[in-house]
């Protein structure tokens, strides 16, 4: 008799040269894989203050053209220690020919993002294509989200955010290490 409750037969891989190999449309992006983990600061025209915070970002695949992605954000106080849990998200980018990106990316502030860009050189543009938002979400109305391999451990950040009224202008910038496995 099978197993009622069987481990998954395809379990996400967080490497290039793991398994599943990774399809050939991730080529722009196989630097990305793995997990990431940074901080950076942050600030709005709306807000009294600008804000340090540190994150961990994970990109993983299963061997079809597209990465999961997931984000999750605490703040910090101005000894570096955690303060609270801040920005999380998740989604998904599908990779076309060409280096092209969709990307489809949520939030539980009520916010789902489609952008599209290009990954090409170790860097990813994405600009949205689209936002929606649930009835008691914060006005959001476009990003634009730039990721850069500045080496192969390396990542840096830069998100900028047209809301609650803005125009699109700086909401944060951070620098990430890839965390090693193990
Ligand atoms: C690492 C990721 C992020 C961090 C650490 C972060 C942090 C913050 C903080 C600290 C605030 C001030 C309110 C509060 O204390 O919670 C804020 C406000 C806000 N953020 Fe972010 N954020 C992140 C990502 C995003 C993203 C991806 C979006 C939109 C797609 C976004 C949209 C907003 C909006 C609309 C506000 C409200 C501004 C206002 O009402 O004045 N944030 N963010």
């Amino acid at each position: 008799m099978s197993d009622p409750a069987p481990l998954h037969p395809y379990p996400d891989a967080l490497r290039p040269d793991g398994t599943p190999a990774p399809h050939p449309l991730l080529t722009p992006v196989l630097g990305l894989l793995g997990t990431w983990t940074g901080s950076g600061r942050g600030g709005y025209p709306t807000l009294d203050d600008t804000f340090a915070y540190a994150q961990e970002i994970t990109f993983s695949h299963d061997g079809r053209p597209f990465l999961h992605y997931a984000s999750r954000a605490w703040l910090l106080d101005a000894d570096g220690n955690p303060l609270r849990p801040s920005a999380r998200e998740s989604g998904w980018w599908r990779l076309q020919p060409e280096g092209r990106v969709e990307a489809l990316i949520t939030q539980p502030t009520g916010v789902a993002e489609i952008a599209v860009g290009r990954a090409a050189d170790g860097a990813i543009d994405l600009a949205t294509h689209e936002v929606a938002l649930t009835s008691t979400a914060k006005q959001v109305d476009a990003t634009r989200r730039r990721y850069t391999l500045t080496d192969a451990d390396t990542l840096t950040f830069e998100h900028d955010l047209a809301a609650v009224g803005q125009p699109l202008q700086h909401h944060l910038s951070a620098r990430f290490r890839r965390r090693g496995e193990g």
